[in-house]
């Protein structure tokens, strides 16, 4: 199966790092300064499950693409996915599977928009990568799971030929039957996540140091569970206690990628991880108090960056 990887960043240079180690047939749609990068430093992951070092990642720019592919792993942040949609366009023929991996849901919509539903998955990944300086991988922790399913749980001839290209590459590759669950599961842990650790600038277990901090916390994920529930995806009791406890864990050393964007004065997903989900809230009651702070917040920071900054 030929795989295009959209973004040979933190989430992307991982996965596709590792389905390269393991020989599938991957390449990276780039723009020029990271295929310099790649080409200078090679595609390097330093992680607790094992390091990759790849001298020569095959690499093509948008201007390049020609033939289509049979799956396009999506793994740019929400802020490049317009230009991307562009950029994939000649990759994207009558048979390509688009796979999705960044956070939030809005990706789904506009995907759908540009290349029907039928080419589009969905799809999540569950790490803490960021890119260092010579633009290697750091793998942060030690989760790694992508997960992906038809959006109507169904298990399609495509579901199973993308399931063995990404098994056995030295990450959790899952299939899912019920893809829109975990992805709003995920949404609403990662959206408290990453507004409480950016607004009060501290890791899970600073916060739950400080005073009323895990309050603060638990009442941003109810928030955020509302809107889900108003959305017609109520997570389960399970998965709302087990976010509880890691939203609140003492001594957890856990932030977003959003804080660990913010703190390196990068541009961050404000309006798609944070201002989406205010987006989605019922109406009927008063706008969530600490979602909406949350976004004011995330927005002074985005206008106080200058454009010269770049992403
Ligand atoms: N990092 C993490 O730990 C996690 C991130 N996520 C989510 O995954 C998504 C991706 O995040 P992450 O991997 O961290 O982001 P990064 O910024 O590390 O990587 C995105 C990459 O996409 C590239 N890119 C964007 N648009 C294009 C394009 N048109 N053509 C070629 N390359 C392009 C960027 O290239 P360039 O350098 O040229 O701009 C960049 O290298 C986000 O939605 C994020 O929220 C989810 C789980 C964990
Ligand atoms: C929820 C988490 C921490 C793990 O994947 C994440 O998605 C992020 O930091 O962006």
């Amino acid at each position: 199966m030929r795989v295009l990887i959209v973004g040979a960043g933190a989430t992307g240079g991982y996965f596709g790092g590792r389905l390269l180690q393991h020989g599938r047939d991957v390449t990276f749609l780039v723009r020029k300064q990271r295929a310099a990068q790649l080409a200078r430093h090679g595609l390097v992951i330093r992680s607790a499950m094992g390091d990759v070092d790849l001298p020569a990642p095959p690499t093509v720019l948008a201007a390049d693409l020609r033939a289509p592919y049979e799956l396009i792993l999506l793994s740019c942040k929400a802020y490049g996915l317009e230009q991307a949609m562009i950029d994939i366009a000649p990759a994207v023929g009558p048979d390509t599977t688009i796979l999705p991996l960044l956070n939030g849901m809005r990706q789904l919509d506009l995907l759908d928009a540009r290349f029907g539903a039928n080419h589009v998955l969905g799809g999540q990944c569950v790490i803490a990568a960021t890119l260092d300086e010579q633009g290697g991988v750091q793998h942060l922790n030690q989760s790694h799971s992508l997960t992906f399913g038809e959006r109507t749980g169904e298990a399609s001839g495509r579901m199973q030929r993308i399931t063995s290209t990404l098994a056995d590459s030295d990450f959790d590759a899952r299939p899912s039957a019920a893809i829109l669950q975990d992805m709003w599961d995920k949404w609403i842990f990662l959206a408290s996540l990453a507004g409480i650790t950016c607004l009060l600038r501290g890791s899970v277990g600073s916060i739950a140091a400080a005073p009323g901090g895990s309050a603060a916390a638990l009442a941003l994920l109810e928030e955020c569970r509302a809107v889900a529930a108003h959305s017609g995806h109520a997570p389960g009791e399970a998965t709302l206690q087990r976010a509880r406890q890691v939203l609140t864990e003492a001594g957890s050393t856990l932030t977003a990628s959003m804080l660990r964007d913010l703190q390196q004065g990068h541009a961050i997903e404000a309006d798609h991880v944070i201002g989406d989900m205010l987006a989605r809230a019922d109406p009927q009651h008063a706008a969530p108090a600490l979602l909406s702070v949350v976004y004011a917040h995330l927005k002074i920071y985005e206008a106080g960056r200058s454009p010269a900054q770049g992403t």
